[in-house]
C-alpha cells in the first residue's frame, strides 16, 4: 500500500490536511502513524484505505491507483476501529459479528484478540447478554469493556487492512499495552495502521510515521525514531517524562497501571 506524494484538503478548509506525504505499508505489517492532534493521522489513513481520494498525488494497493477499485470492494476489505464506535443495544455475539455470518469459533478468536474474552466471561449470559440496561436483565459496560467489544467486531471482520484509531482511549495504560500485544500478535498476515497517542505502545510498530501538520516528519522503526534525535524522540521523552515524574498524590507506579517497561 503505498502514497505517492500526497496532497488532500478537506472541502471549505484553507489549508491542506495532507501536503505531498509518501509513505508505504507492506502486506502484514503493522504501521503507526504518530503526531499531535491535528497533524494529519486520521486523514492519512481514510487515504490510504480509500475512503477519500487524494487531490494530487496517488494511492496504489499492489500497484494497483486505487481510485480505479470499486468502493464497495474496497469498503469490503477494509475494518476501522475507532475512538466512536457504535454501542448498539443488541446481544454482545450481535455487537462482535455484526450482521455477517456467525462462525463460533472466529468470534471465539476475535473475542480473545481483542481481550474481549474476559469481559464476555464475567457476563452471566456470555455471549448472549444484552448490552442495554434499559432492558430487563440487560448490561452496561464500561468505556473501556465496550472498547474491547468493538475491537473484537474489527478482528472478527474478513478485512484484508484493520485500522485502528485510537481505539485505546478509555483504556487504562496497561490494558492499552496488552490490547496493543494482542494486535500485533493476532494480526495473522492482515495489515495493520494504527493511530495513537501513546508512544509507549508503537513501539513494537514494524514502522512509524511521524506527521507534523499535514507532513511526514520522519519514518522508521521506534530505535532508528530514537536514535534520530527528531520530532518523534522529543515527544517520546516528554512522555516518558511524565511516567517517571507522577503526581506527588500517587508515586506509586503500581497506582497507576503504567506497564514497568514505560518507565
Ligand atoms: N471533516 C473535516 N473537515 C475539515 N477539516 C478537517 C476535517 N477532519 C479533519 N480536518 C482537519 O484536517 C487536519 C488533520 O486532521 P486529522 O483528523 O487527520 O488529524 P489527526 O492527526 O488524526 O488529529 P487527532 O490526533 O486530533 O485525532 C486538521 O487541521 C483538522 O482540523
Amino acid at each position: 500500500m503505498t502514497a505517492d506524494r500526497v496532497t488532500f484538503t478537506y472541502p471549505g478548509a484553507d489549508r491542506p490536511a495532507l501536503s505531498e506525504v509518501s509513505a508505504t505499508v507492506g502486506r502484514g505489517e503493522v504501521v503507526a502513524l504518530v503526531g499531535e492532534n491535528g497533524s494529519g493521522k486520521t486523514t492519512l489513513a481514510k487515504l490510504l484505505a480509500g475512503l477519500y481520494h487524494p487531490d494530487s498525488g496517488t494511492i496504489r494497493w499492489d500497484g494497483t491507483d486505487l481510485t480505479a477499485i470499486h468502493g464497495d470492494a474496497l469498503r469490503r476489505r477494509i475494518s476501522v476501529i475507532a475512538q466512536d464506535h457504535t454501542r448498539w443495544p443488541l446481544t454482545v455475539r450481535e455487537n462482535i459479528v455484526m450482521g455477517r455470518p456467525l462462525d463460533e469459533e472466529r468470534l471465539a478468536h476475535a473475542a480473545a484478540a481483542a481481550g474481549a474474552d474476559r469481559v464476555i466471561g464475567e457476563l452471566d449470559q456470555g455471549y448472549d447478554a444484552l448490552l442495554d440496561r434499559r432492558f430487563r436483565g440487560g448490561h452496561d459496560l464500561s468505556g473501556g469493556q465496550w472498547q474491547r467489544i468493538a475491537a473484537a467486531r474489527g478482528f472478527y471482520r474478513d478485512a484484508t487492512l484493520v485500522i485502528f484509531d485510537e481505539p485505546t482511549s478509555a483504556l487504562d495504560a496497561r490494558a492499552e499495552h496488552a490490547l496493543f500485544e494482542r494486535i500485533r500478535r493476532h494480526a495473522d498476515g492482515r495489515t495493520v495502521i494504527l493511530i495513537t497517542h501513546r508512544l509507549a505502545s508503537v513501539r513494537f510498530a514494524d514502522r512509524i510515521y511521524v506527521l507534523d501538520h499535514g507532513r511526514v516528519a520522519e519514518h522508521g522503526t521506534h530505535a532508528e525514531l530514537l536514535r534520530n534525535g527528531g520530532l518523534y524522540a522529543d515527544l517520546y521523552e516528554l512522555q516518558a517524562s511524565a511516567y517517571q515524574n507522577p503526581p506527588r498524590s500517587s508515586q506509586n507506579p503500581a497506582d497507576q497501571n503504567i506497564p514497568q517497561e514505560a518507565l
